[in-house]
């Protein structure tokens, strides 16, 4: 099948290749001094297919630590996704990335996101973004998570005694899935009930697999498949809000029980309210943002605690320390989650050596200087998380998984960047803390597990996935 998609696109690329380097050259900047050092690969699709590959074999740090060495810089030249681009590497390139939103580089998405998933659009201009940063604190700041602590508690609870208990073996990525979609479904939109919840979860898992691929709009691509699901998602979501507007105003629904609610109750400075559709579209960025994000690190650390039983254990210790404290059947609360260091320490040394999230595309919106290199405006820029996380210079040692890197002021400024940093940084860094606590937590409490597939292959398409989903028998310690 990738095959067949790969084919496909060169075909493309063979038709349409002139015309476009004609406008390449024809748009080209007049901007002069010397660029960063590398390579444009082939026409239009550039280094795009090595750069994805590298991912597809499980290293996608290999396509930058190569030209790291090859050209001796922390940034050098590509071209990615039909774009001229340069990719920063190292502290000093997050830090000028990060430091310089909205003055010299603004977000960007490959054109496949944008398709799929069209607010894409207008969270990545300024204006948008403003208005969508003030909204998101109140549902996000830790003081308003605090209250979302026990749902949380009570969601987890009912997903592994679904999904976990009593099974003698169980594959953990599509569990980790249903676990965080859960959440997400009763936490943004009220929606709780498993089978309303399933309704929505094929369709989405359809459109996370399609987001960042090769853009062929053509039955049976996964581009296609993921156009066709959020379309399907989006007019769900509208059903759910249209149900909502009539829930509130008749009292049935309370306004501060979810973010919808909330997204509907708040006006902007003009006293103007958002239109369903831009609810819908803003609710559908948080479902996709934290989906398989956090997905992929449950699954991470239950790899990882497989593999490592002194670490295990010092989770397990801490967690049981936790529950003893708690009486029959009451919940977790903020209280607990803050006892939980060393599993967060845990949880970090997993986002260090599994960034679910590789790293994420600025565009440059003026002619800058950067390490005495010229970037010229329109170009795509590209942090990386590996260029730090996996690197020597930052983290010495960097293939020991060593929660310790995180104990006391922790790993220096702008070289852990799971959730990226400056103005754009996730806004759902706070709760994907909590989500991945209250895992951890349900987990070590209940099971021991070994893995099935002692060497299972890792796939990063794009987020880092256990070849086969992870397969893994439990142990039950109730037992
Ligand atoms: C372990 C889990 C997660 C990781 C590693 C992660 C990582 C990231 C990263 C690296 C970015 C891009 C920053 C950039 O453009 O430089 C991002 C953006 C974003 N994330 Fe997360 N994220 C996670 C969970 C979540 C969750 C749970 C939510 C929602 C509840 C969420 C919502 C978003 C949104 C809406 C954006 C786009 C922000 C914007 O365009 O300004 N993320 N995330």
């Amino acid at each position: 099948m990738e095959f067949f998609y790969v084919s496909l696109l060169c075909l493309f690329v063979f038709l349409i290749s002139l015309s476009l380097h004609f406008l390449f050259y024809k748009n080209k900047s007049s901007f002069s001094g010397q660029i960063p050092p590398g390579k444009t690969g082939w026409p239009v699709i550039g280094e795009s297919l090595e750069f994805l590959s590298n991912g597809w074999k499980g290293h996608p740090e290999k396509f930058i630590f190569d030209r790291i060495a090859k050209y001796s810089s922390y940034v050098f030249r590509t071209h990615l996704f039909g774009e001229p681009a340069a990719v920063f590497c190292g502290a000093n390139g997050n830090k000028f990335l990060f430091s310089n939103e909205n003055k010299l580089v603004q977000a960007w998405w490959p054109a496949s996101v944008d398709k799929v998933f069209p607010s894409s659009n207008q969270t990545s201009s300024k204006e948008e973004a403003v208005k969508m940063r003030k909204m998101l604190p109140t549902f996000f700041k830790p003081e308003a998570l605090q209250r979302y602590v026990g749902i949380m508690d009570h969601i987890a609870q009912r997903h592994f005694s679904d999904g976990w208990d009593n099974k003698n073996e169980v594959v953990v990525f599509p569990l980790a899935k249903r676990y965080t979609f859960w959440l997400a479904c009763r936490l943004f939109v009220s929606v709780e009930d498993p089978a309303h919840v399933a309704k929505f979860a094929d369709p989405f898992n359809e459109l996370a697999s399609g987001l960042i691929s090769i853009p062929i709009d053509l039955p049976g691509t996964p581009f296609h498949r993921a156009i066709k699901s959020s379309n399907f998602i989006r007019k769900e979501l509208v059903s759910i809000i249209k149900q909502r507007k009539i829930d509130l105003a008749e009292g049935k629904a309370s306004p501060t029980q979810d973010i919808l609610s909330h997204m509907l109750l708040t006006s902007d400075e003009s006293g103007k309210f958002m239109h369903e559709l831009d609810i819908a579209d803003k609710i559908l960025g948080l479902l996709v943002g934290g989906h398989d994000t956090a997905s992929s690190a449950c699954t991470f650390v239950v790899k990882y605690l497989a593999e490592l039983p002194e670490i295990y254990e010092g989770v397990y210790q801490e967690q049981m320390e936790i529950a003893k404290s708690k009486a029959p059947g009451e919940l977790l609360n903020w209280d607990d989650i803050q006892k939980m260091k060393y599993s967060w320490n845990v949880a970090c040394e997993v986002l260090r050596l599994a960034p679910p999230l590789q790293g994420a595309f600025r565009e440059a919106i003026t002619d800058f200087m950067f390490n005495g290199f010229s970037i010229p405006k329109g170009w795509k820029l590209y942090w990386s998380a590996n260029s730090t996380h996996r690197n020597s210079e930052f983290f010495p040692e960097p293939l020991k998984f060593d929660p310790s890197r995180f104990e006391g002021s922790g790993p220096a400024p702008y070289t852990f960047v799971p959730f990226g940093g400056g103005p754009r940084m996730c806004p759902g860094k706070e709760y994907a803390r909590l989500e991945i606590l209250v895992f951890m937590h349900h987990l070590v409490k209940r099971f021991k597990w070994e893995k099935l597939i002692p060497d299972e292959k890792i796939v990063v398409d794009p987020m880092p996935i256990p070849a086969k989903g992870l397969p893994i028998r439990l142990y039950p310690l109730n037992a």
